[in-house]
C-alpha cells in the first residue's frame, strides 16, 4: 500500500510516460514540462515553484513546513543517456538513440510521489525538491549551485538523494557511512599526426597505431601504478579515427572516464594519464592533447551523523529491507552538492539482470511505492528530532 496521494496506478503511468520521453543532459525540455504539469495537479497551498533562467530545464519546489526547525532537501536527476533501447517494452523510448538507461525515470517518479504526499500532509520542516538536469554529463548540480539557486529560503540544511540499483531487491534501501560513489574525471584525448596513402606509411604518421598504443599503455596505469587495495578505473568508451580503409588516419579522438574513491586517487590517475599522453606524443612525433574535466563529479561523501541517523532509521523500519553496501565506482554529481551541503545519498533496489547504462535495463516498478514510503517515513521522522 502506498501512502502517497498519487495512486500506484498513477505512479506507474508517470514512470512509463517519463520512460518513453528520455532527453539528454540540458535538453530535458519536455521532461521538465511534464514534471511541472504533474506538480501543478497537487494541492498548491504550501508549494512554491522556482525556475532558473540560466538552467531552464531545472525545477525547484519548496514546501512550507508547519513549524520548521530546518529545511530538508531532496534531489532527483532527470536526464537520460545516448543509448538505443533494446528492452522491447511497450513504453520503450520514443526518442531514437536516447534511453533512461540509468533509471532516472524511476528517480523522478519517486520524487514526485514524495512531493505529492507532502503537498497533502504539510511537513513540520520546510522541504526543497530539486529536479536536476544533467547528471550524466555537464554536472547540472554544480551549475545550479554556482547560479546561487540554493540561497536564502531555498537553501537546504541537509540534502538527500537516491540512485537505483539493479543488484538490490526491488524496494530495498542501501547505504553506507563514508564514500558511497567514486569521483570521476571525463577524459578527451586528441591525437594529431599526418594522414596519407595506405600504400606509403613511410610518408605518414598513423594516428590509428598511435591511439592503439596509447590505449594499451593506459591499461598499465591501474594495473602498475595504483595500489590494488585502493583501486581505480579507467574506461575509454569511445574511439574515432580514420575515414576509409586505404587512407592512413591523421587524427584520432578518444573519450573516456576515470574513477577513484578519493580525490587523491583521481588526481594520481589523471597525472599518469597525462604522462602516458606525453610519452605517446614523443614516441610517435605526434601532437597528443589530453583534456581532463572533473566538473562536479566529486566522490560522494555521506555526512557521518546524518547518514548514521538515516541508516538507523532504515534498519529499524520493519517495512524496509536495508542493505549495508560497499562503495561503488559509479559517479554522481550529487557529490558536489554534498561537498557544500551535508546529507546522504543512498540506493533504491530495482532488481534486474541488466546493469545501469545497459540497453536492456528494466527496473522493477514495484520499487517505486516502496521507495516513496521509506523516504516519506524517513523525512517525517527526521522532522521530529
Ligand atoms: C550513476 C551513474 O552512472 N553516473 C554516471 C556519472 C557520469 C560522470 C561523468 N560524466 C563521467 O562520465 O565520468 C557514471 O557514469 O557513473
Amino acid at each position: 500500500m502506498t501512502m502517497t496521494v498519487l495512486t500506484e496506478e498513477a505512479l506507474i503511468q508517470i514512470r512509463r510516460d517519463l520512460h518513453a520521453m528520455p532527453e539528454l543532459a540540458l535538453k530535458e525540455v519536455r521532461t521538465s514540462a511534464y514534471l511541472e504539469k504533474v506538480i501543478a495537479s497537487f494541492d498548491q497551498t504550501n508549494l512554491q515553484v522556482k525556475h532558473i533562467k540560466d538552467l531552464p530545464t531545472a525545477l525547484l519546489v519548496r514546501v512550507t513546513g508547519s513549524n520548521p526547525k530546518r529545511t530538508l532537501g531532496y534531489r532527483t536527476d532527470i536526464d537520460a543517456l545516448p543509448v538505443s533501447e533494446k528492452t522491447g517494452l511497450p513504453f520503450a523510448s520514443k526518442n531514437p538513440g536516447v534511453m533512461h538507461a540509468c533509471g532516472h525515470d524511476i528517480h523522478m517518479t519517486v520524487a514526485l510521489g514524495v512531493l505529492s504526499y507532502f503537498s497533502e500532509h504539510q511537513p513540520v520542516d520546510n522541504l526543497i525538491f530539486f529536479f536536476q538536469p544533467a547528471e550524466e554529463s555537464e554536472n547540472g548540480g554544480k551549475l545550479a549551485y554556482e547560479l546561487n539557486v540554493f540561497e536564502g529560503e531555498w537553501r537546504p540544511n541537509e540534502f538527500y538523494g537516491l540512485h537505483d540499483n539493479p543488484d538490490l531487491p526491488a524496494g530495498a534501501i542501501g547505504a553506507r557511512l563514508g564514500t558511497l560513489f567514486a569521483g570521476t574525471t571525463e577524459v578527451n584525448i586528441d591525437l594529431e599526426g599526418k594522414g596519407g596513402h595506405a600504400a606509403y606509411p613511410q610518408d605518414a604518421n598513423d594516428m590509428v597505431v598511435a591511439a592503439a598504443q596509447l590505449i594499451g599503455q593506459v591499461q598499465t596505469i591501474i594495473s602498475r601504478s595504483i595500489d590494488p587495495i585502493e583501486g581505480g578505473v579507467i574506461t575509454l568508451g569511445k574511439l574515432e579515427a580514420g575515414t576509409i580503409r586505404n587512407v592512413i588516419a591523421g587524427h584520432a579522438h578518444i573519450e573516456g572516464t576515470i574513477r577513484g574513491l578519493t580525490q587523491v586517487m583521481i588526481e594520481k590517475i589523471d597525472q599518469r594519464l597525462r604522462e602516458v599522453g606525453e610519452g605517446i606524443a614523443k614516441s610517435f612525433n605526434a601532437e597528443v592533447t589530453v583534456s581532463l574535466n572533473q566538473g562536479g563529479y566529486l566522490p560522494v561523501e555521506n555526512a557521518p551523523e546524518l547518514t548514521k541517523r538515516f541508516i538507523n532509521f532504515m534498519k529499524n523500519n520493519p517495512e524496509v529491507t536495508f542493505v549495508e553496501t560497499k562503495p561503488a565506482m559509479t559517479g554522481e554529481d550529487f557529490g558536489y552538492l554534498l561537498s557544500k551541503i551535508p546529507g546522504t545519498m543512498f540506493w533504491l533496489g530495482v532488481e534486474d539482470d541488466s546493469q545501469l547504462h545497459s540497453a536492456t535495463l528494466n527496473p522493477d516498478e514495484s520499487a517505486i511505492s516502496k521507495g516513496i514510503n521509506a523516504i516519506t517515513a524517513f523525512l517525517n521522522d527526521r522532522m521530529t528530532a
